[in-house]
Formats: C-alpha cells, structure tokens, sequence
C-alpha cells in the first residue's frame, strides 16, 4: 500500500512540559487508522501538532513521503488533507456558505454539484442549508464541519473526537458516512476515545500518557492489553 501520510520521532509539548514522546505513526492511501485513548493521553495535541496548528519540538511529518514544511500555507497539501474543526465553522454564515468555503473549485457548477453530494451524505444539514451556521445544534454543526471538510475532496481527512458531544444513534450515523466515503478511496486519520470506532479501523495506535503503546490491526489490539492499561490500568511510562 502507497503511504500517504507518516509522522516519525514527533515530540511535543507546551511551554516547558513535553506531552507527546518519540510518536511514530503512519497513513497508507485508502487505510482508516484510529488514534484511541483516554482523556488526557495526547490526541488532541498529536492532531494539532500533525495538522500544523501546533509547533513540534522534534521530528517530521510526511505528505505522499514529501517533508511538511507548512501543511497550513500549502495549498497542495490542504487540498489533500482536511481537519474536520467546528472552529471552521463561521456562525455569522449560512450552512451553504460554508460549504462553498470548505472547497477548491474552478467553476460554480461544480461547488454546486459538491454540495448536492455533501447534502445527500447528511439529510440532517439539507433542511437547514439556508439557516445560520451559528443556529445549528451541536450535532448539526459537527455534520456541517465534516461536510465542509470533505467539500475539497480531500485524500486524508483527520477527526478529532468525531463522537463527542453527539448522541449515540448519530455516532452510528456518522461511522455508516465515513464508511462510505472510504470505499470511494478517502483515508481517515480519526482521534477518539470512544471504541465504538474500532469497528471501522484497519489500523489502530493506543495514545497512554503521550507515548504508543500499541500500533497493529484490531485483531491484534484485542490478544494486547494495551487498551486496558490505558483506560484502566497505571501507565507503564515515566514522564
Ligand atoms: N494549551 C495547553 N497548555 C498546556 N497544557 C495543555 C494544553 N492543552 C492540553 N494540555 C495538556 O496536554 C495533555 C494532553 O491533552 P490533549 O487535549 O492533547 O489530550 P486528549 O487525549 O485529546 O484528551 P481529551 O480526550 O480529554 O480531549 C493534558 O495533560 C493537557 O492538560
């Protein structure tokens, strides 16, 4: 399989604390790869650190085995890789417009088409497309923020906590769009704490206290204890 996405030796840290330890991790094209652990262990700064949004204090980071210099000022790259962020969401737009925002097209006719798409993946936005991004409910704005992230037809999309906040029926729903979405070729790079999403995972890498502590198939994770010592159990490591 062609790699699409890869980190090595990343550490990373705010100020002074380092929280993220010698992370390695890798995308290959069309692989659904779920970063799992609990509260705390790391997954919102290792997605912030690999998106651009966070500096690394030591490694590098891989586009289609192209060194990252700046994911967030390179075009190339932000049309490949999209971070679904409900930050990306502007409240004082319609739903529409925010979706025109989420792509890069050369002609309207095919914003318009994308849309069309984005729509039929999520009813639940459709009937508000007219309506202020601000007015949406959680789950609807969390549907829009990962509409506008597909709109770009990106290669790579990367979720933080896709689960959090919404009730567990939508959790299904938003599991059955990605599946989707992955048979028409797109990769899925998903941060959560919820297992739910080991259901739709080829590969998964268990975060504990800033450090992989498993990296392998669901298969695998499930003959390893590393999902109880996360969740349950004291870390192994000194931090
Ligand atoms: N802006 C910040 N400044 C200092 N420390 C931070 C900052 N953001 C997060 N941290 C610390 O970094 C560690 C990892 O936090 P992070 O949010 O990356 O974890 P997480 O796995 O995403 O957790 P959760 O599932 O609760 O969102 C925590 O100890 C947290 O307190």
């Amino acid at each position: 399989m062609a790699k699409l996405f890869r980190a090595t030796q990343l550490d990373v840290g705010y100020g002074k604390m380092q929280i993220l330890w010698d992370i390695e991790l890798e995308v290959n094209q069309g692989e659904r790869v779920l970063v799992l652990g609990p509260n705390g262990a790391g997954k919102s700064t290792l997605l912030q650190s690999l998106v651009g949004l966070m500096q690394i204090w030591r490694g590098q980071i891989f586009y289609h085995e192209d060194p990252i210099q700046n994911l967030r000022i390179d075009h190339r790259i932000r049309k490949g890789i999209s971070f679904v962020s409900e930050l990306g969401v502007v409240p004082s737009l319609t739903v529409e417009d925010n979706l025109r925002l989420g792509g890069y097209y050369s002609s309207k006719r095919e914003v318009l088409q994308r849309m069309e798409e984005m729509y039929e993946e999520f009813p639940a936005i459709k009937e508000k497309r007219k309506a202020l991004a601000g007015s949406l409910s959680g789950g609807q704005r969390k549907m829009l923020s990962t509409a506008k992230a597909l709109m770009s037809h990106p290669q790579l999309l990367i979720m933080d906590e896709p689960s959090s906040g919404l009730a567990p029926l939508l959790v299904t729903e938003v599991i059955q769009i990605l599946s989707r979405f992955q048979k028409q070729g797109l990769s899925f790079l998903i941060a959560e704490q919820n297992v739910k999403f080991l259901d739709i995972a080829d590969k998964v890498y268990v975060l504990d206290a800033g450090h992989i502590a498993f990296s392998g198939t669901v298969e695998e994770l499930k003959m390893n204890d590393a999902l109880n010592r996360a969740y349950f159990g004291v870390s192994g490591h000194s931090s």
